[in-house]
């Protein structure tokens, strides 16, 4: 075992780079248990504050961690060719194997080029039905809660609105969770987003026992809930076919039926179904926690700061009236989109950004050998008192343009960046930025007996441990 855990160590000392002592068993993962992953990205970047790079071994596995934001840069876009894959800790199972989060290489590059066509402006304008009518079924909930004086946790209600978004606008469904907290599709998604947690902690003390999961045919994500998603889009698929709805309902679905069909249409690339159940699956993984965290530490921050409240009301009175936005005038709210950033500086979901080197190279005098993971602590950055002074303080001015154009285009990585990046960004921001002018419009979040500010974040995840409580306030 010790000569298994302690296989790679000496990997940094070879290539020249520092890094901090290690155990033989947990390498350098025992400190993330004794500070969490927060404090520690915080507390490493400092301690290596004028390295470009310094080593990590997580456990067994070596992690080049990029400080140097013009490394990073051409990690990303520059070098992007030597750096297509992201860090898993494990592989995915079929029906979710190919999916966009996970894939690699030229397999990743096909998939990505036809799926990006989904996230194009023109398609996603066409989504903003359905974010309209799920806003204003959230905005009817709130509003309860404000009649009769009720606190409210944001992170629930957030997160009941935007795994109904991603059921709309990537397969024209209803699920209606906001009213129905516990419809199958809104159980089996929390199943997949929550799997077995000592499972994935056996995986990543000893990546091995994957290997041996899948040679006993043992998947590690709920394989039932995979399955339900699967069936649920080949119905949804077989559904259109039959009505001959097809290119009708604007979403997810649209798009991969054309695509499905390339011998029709040439110009649009084909999909396997089983790409086709991969993506569906990712749509949910990577769009719902993250639309719901950024949704609900916004409207807290913006309660803790009622001059940011008032100024971003005053937007959108100017701007929207009383009238739910259109795509056109969502993109001249800046002072919102100024808070939802600063909001994703403070609490990035995405907050540690990997790559995998596919071939050596040399950044900036810096060697990475081919297999190195690379790891950009995209939360330490944005909390680096030299890049945003008073880091801890919520204040969206920074993004005002003349702040923005000011800082290295690597400091603020909420969506990561290059050819790798986000696909779902223009849809998050459209979401976002519709819920909370219908929001704000009505109503002003406020303080109340149960919130907690400073917010204390969870030691592993980008949650708040005493919940984002709230009260709203009726304008108008
Ligand atoms: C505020 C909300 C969101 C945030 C903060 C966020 C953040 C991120 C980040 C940091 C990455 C990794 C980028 C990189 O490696 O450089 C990513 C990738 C991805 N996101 Fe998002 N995301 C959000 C919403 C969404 C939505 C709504 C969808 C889909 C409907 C989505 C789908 C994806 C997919 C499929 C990938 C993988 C892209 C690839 O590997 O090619 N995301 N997201």
């Amino acid at each position: 075992l010790y000569k298994y855990m302690t296989a790679n160590q000496g990997v940094f000392k070879k290539l020249g780079i520092d890094h901090p002592p290690t155990s033989w068993f947990f390498g350098n993962a025992g400190l993330a248990f004794q500070h969490g992953n927060f404090d520690l990205q915080k507390l490493m970047y400092k301690q290596y504050k004028d390295h470009k790079v310094y080593g990590w071994y997580d456990m067994r596995r070596p992690v080049m961690i990029i400080k140097d934001l013009d490394m990073a840069k051409d990690i990303f876009i520059k070098n992007f060719n030597n750096f297509v894959d992201r860090y898993q800790i494990f592989d995915a199972d079929p029906p979710f194997k190919d999916n966009l989060l996970s894939l690699s290489g030229n397999h990743w590059k096909h998939v990505r080029a036809a799926i990006s066509p989904v996230f194009s402006a023109s398609k996603i304008k066409k989504m903003s039905g359905h974010i309209e009518r799920n806003s204003k079924i959230l905005l009817e909930n709130l509003r309860q809660c404000q009649e009769t004086g009720q606190e409210v946790e944001l992170k629930d209600i957030c997160s009941n609105f935007a795994l109904d978004v991603i059921a709309s606008t990537g397969f024209g469904l209803e699920i209606n969770t906001q009213r129905d907290p516990k419809n199958k599709f809104a159980i089996e998604a929390k199943k997949v987003m929550n799997p077995n947690a000592a499972i994935i902690t056996l995986i990543y003390f000893f990546p091995v026992v994957k290997t041996l999961l899948t040679a006993l045919g043992i998947p590690v994500l709920s394989q039932r809930s995979l399955e339900y998603f699967a069936e649920l889009i080949d119905q949804v698929i077989e559904d259109r076919k039959k009505e001959e709805r097809m290119g009708t309902v604007n979403d997810f679905v649209d798009l991969v039926m054309r695509a499905e069909a390339e011998s029709e249409q040439p110009s649009v690339k084909k999909l396997t179904r089983s790409e086709i159940h991969g993506q569906a699956l990712a749509f949910i993984l990577a769009g719902f926690e993250t639309v719901s965290t950024v949704l609900s530490f916004t409207l807290f921050y913006l309660a803790m700061n009622p001059e940011c409240c008032q100024k971003a009301q005053e937007e959108v009175d100017d701007n929207c009236g009383d009238k739910f936005p259109d795509y056109d005038e969502v993109q001249s709210l800046t002072y919102i989109d100024m808070c939802i950033n600063e909001s994703m500086r403070l609490a990035p979901p995405g907050f540690f950004n990997t790559r995998i080197c596919v071939e050596d190279t040399v950044i900036h005098g810096v060697q990475i050998p081919k297999d190195m993971v690379v790891g950009v602590p995209v939360y330490a950055i944005h909390h680096d008192p030299d890049i945003y002074p008073e880091p801890e303080k919520f204040d969206p001015e920074r993004f005002n343009s003349e702040n923005k154009a000011s800082r290295h285009p690597m400091a603020h990585l909420p969506f990561g960046h290059g050819p790798r990046s986000c696909i779902g960004m223009r849809l998050a921001l459209l979401e976002l930025k519709m819920v909370l002018v219908t929001i704000l419009q009505q109503l002003t979040p406020v303080p109340c007996s149960n919130s907690v500010f400073p917010i204390q974040l969870s030691r592993m995840h980008l949650k708040a441990t005493n919940g984002l409580w709230v009260k709203f306030i009726r304008r108008r």
